[in-house]
């Protein structure tokens, strides 16, 4: 049995709308290694499909094919891909060299494809260069390369997997006779080594170097003429059976996708920046987010002790507290332990006082090293401080408990039968802050609905920071609440409990436990956290609006993902002779769009980083703070993003890359 056998073999093309097209009519060969058959026949008789068959770039036909004992019309997707790796090699009339690589990197292709280690691959790519007088080009583009060296590096491309067979289609067609014979030379040193060298030509010339010559005409072999035989010698090629092959690795997918966006380095950079954009509008508005919120929080918690939390009692449904001001009108879903009396009088808001059960509850909750008592109260126009006959409202009373220095703006804290004051109270009774201090006043407050009224000094000013502290105050220690109360025989249980944290850590979960428990934090608390959940609303929206340019970005993406592959088809198609998987190809564009994402998303995060430092530096002269907070989750979610978005964008090129027929991808021009 000869090596290829062809029965019977016919080839349809379907025509769309007729008939049929038999390029191919019942042709029986058989061929042998150590041949050097030339084909020859009128343009349109038929030689490429056959071609097309042989080298298994076609597989559809009727009747059998027989290679080295194995029926192609058997053949799987895996078999072909072996057959083209080990079998046989590819010479083509337009050579088909992948322009953005060398000469080295263009012959160890299909080895690359093998994932045969680069030093053993570069070795025996040398040695066929060398063999075929090439060996001062190898880091050459073919750009760079005549005619006749562009075809040896064809040969070379096809000889280096040693091949059993090589196919030739018009292997000397672009060249000038003296490089025409230089070729044809080679040609028959390979027939000579014993592989089965089949040709397609029109040229006498070459026709007459073979020793066979096949003609065909309209589909049907009309001649088959024997002229002489080869002196066929051992391998001279210096190559030796490779080890089983193994698929394209990550690295080398990586590798081929740098080399052919180098070789596009500006129309690669332009696509970065404009993927860039969008992944920087969104890092710079979470940063803005981020900032603003960090701002808002530090400007409240900077009067606040950073190991305490004020406690209440939540708002019972019913009582008059739902009419209070915003800050205090908060219903919690859940109701903790104990009961609660009745609300106070009208026009006072006072949190209901906590019961044992209350006090215990909290006392248990983790971290809690401390527990203080207090009272607060909260009244529109009832309160108030009397200075030389006038009287000067206030709205909360409370004592002093869970302060700290940072809330005595003026003078100290308050001692028995004294008070602090807020600064609005002082400048109301005609006194700067510091004037105020020591002058003697008439406290008068509702407490349990009793008007109790008593004299104080003015030992100090109060402050509640910059943004909480609108309304006016007037604070007691303790003790001095204790005895106004008992003077009056009245017993006022406390309405407001600070827990003391063990380590500042700790505060924050202190305050998510009182709150899943049901009670209420400090105003502040809340207002910073409904503020805290307004910017996150205002931040995602804005962070969602940037985020359109990043659908355009994963548009142009696909784009130009696109128009390269239409660029490459050629490539694609000798990818795929040299034994190339449809895997592969995907691997080669998804990893081109991996590097696009990669790009852009650093590109992206170098832009906003930018931004940021110049836009902070600039907020920081007017408003004397930096708004904008860049943190590396920010960096790493834009860096991700970018390459998710990218390559999904690359998906569907990549699969149309992938899906290409090799025979028409090898056609394209
Ligand atoms: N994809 C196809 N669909 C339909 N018909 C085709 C297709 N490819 C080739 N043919 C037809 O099959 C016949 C043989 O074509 P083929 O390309 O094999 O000829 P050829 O001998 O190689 O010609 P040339 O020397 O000009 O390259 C021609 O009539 C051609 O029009």
């Amino acid at each position: 049995m000869s090596f290829i056998e062809l029965k019977h073999l016919n080839k349809f093309y379907p025509i769309s709308g007729a008939k049929d097209f038999q390029a191919l009519k019942d042709i029986n060969l058989s061929l042998d290694k150590g041949e050097l058959v030339s084909i020859i026949g009128e343009s349109g008789s038929g030689k490429s499909t056959l071609m097309n068959l042989l080298g298994g770039l076609d597989s559809q036909f009727s009747g059998e094919i027989t290679v080295d004992g194995k029926k192609m019309s058997t053949f799987k997707d895996q078999d072909f891909v072996n057959y083209h790796k080990e079998k046989i090699g590819f010479v083509f009339q337009s050579f088909n060299l992948v322009s953005h690589l060398s000469v080295l990197d263009n012959v160890t292709l299909a080895m690359t494809l093998s994932n045969v280690d680069k030093k053993t691959r570069n070795e025996r790519a040398k040695e066929v260069l060398k063999q075929l007088g090439l060996e001062e080009q190898y880091h050459k583009k073919p750009s760079q390369l005549s005619g006749g060296q562009k075809q040896r590096v064809a040969i070379a491309r096809a000889l280096v997997n040693d091949p059993d067979i090589i196919i030739a289609d018009e292997p000397t067609g672009a060249l000038d006779s003296q490089t025409t014979d230089q070729v044809l030379d080679i040609i028959q040193e390979i027939a000579k080594t014993g592989k089965l060298v089949i040709m397609v030509t029109h040229s006498e010339k070459v026709a007459a170097r073979s020793t066979r010559v096949v003609t065909i005409d309209d589909g049907k072999i009309i001649g088959d003429v024997r002229q002489g035989e080869l002196q066929t010698h051992e391998n001279t090629f210096g190559l030796e059976k490779k080890a089983k092959s193994k698929n394209l690795s990550f690295f080398a997918a990586i590798r081929l996708a740098l080399l052919n966006m180098k070789e596009k380095l500006g129309r690669n950079i332009l696509i970065a920046l404009g993927g860039s954009i969008g992944i920087m509008s969104v890092i710079v508005m979470l940063s803005l987010g981020a900032g603003v919120n960090d701002y808002l929080t530090k400007t409240m918690n900077a009067n606040v002790n950073p190991l305490v939390s004020e406690v209440k009692m939540p708002i019972a449904r019913g009582s008059n507290a739902s009419s209070s001001v915003a800050a205090d009108s908060s219903v919690m879903a859940t109701t903790p332990a104990g009961t609660r009396p009745s609300g106070p009088p009208a026009g006072v808001t006072q949190s209901d006082p906590f019961a044992e059960e209350n006090l215990q509850e909290l006392r248990n909750i983790p971290h809690v090293a401390e527990l203080n008592l207090a009272y607060t109260s909260f009244t529109i126009g009832s309160d108030n401080v009397i200075y030389e006959g006038s009287k000067y409202a206030f709205m909360t009373f409370g004592t002093t408990s869970g302060m700290t220095d940072s809330n005595i703006l003026y003078g100290t804290f308050p001692a028995e039968g004294e008070i602090l004051v807020t600064e609005g109270i002082a400048n109301q009774m005609g006194a700067t802050a510091e004037e105020a201090i020591g002058k003697e006043v008439t406290l008068s407050v509702t407490i349990d609905g009793e008007k109790l009224e008593k004299n104080y000094v003015i030992s100090g000013i109060y402050t509640a920071g910059q943004s909480i502290g609108a309304f006016e105050s007037v604070y007691i220690s303790s003790e001095s609440f204790d005895l106004l109360t008992a003077e009056n025989n009245l017993e006022v249980k406390p309405n407001v409990v600070y827990l003391v944290s063990d380590d500042p850590k700790n505060t924050q979960a202190i305050k998510d436990e009182v709150a899943t428990l049901g009670y209420r934090g400090s105003s502040a608390d809340m207002l910073a956290s409904t503020f805290t959940k307004m910017l996150d609303i205002f931040t995602y929206i804005l962070s969602g609006v940037a985020g359109i340019s990043l659908f355009v970005s994963a548009i142009m993406i696909l784009t130009v993902l696109y128009i390269s592959v239409v660029e490459r088809t050629q490539e694609i198609g000798v990818i795929k002779a040299i034994g190339g998987r449809k895997k592969d190809i995907r691997r080669i564009f998804v990893s081109e769009s991996f590097l696009i994402g990669l790009f852009s998303g650093l590109l992206g995060v170098g832009i906003a980083y930018l931004i940021t430092v110049v836009g902070n530096i600039i907020v920081q002269n007017l408003f004397d703070t930096a708004i904008l907070n860049m943190t590396p989750a920010f960096a790493i979610f834009g860096i991700v993003t970018s390459i998710i978005i990218s390559m999904l964008s690359g998906l569907l090129p990549a699969q149309k890359a992938a899906s290409l027929d090799p025979v028409e991808a090898l056609r394209h021009d």
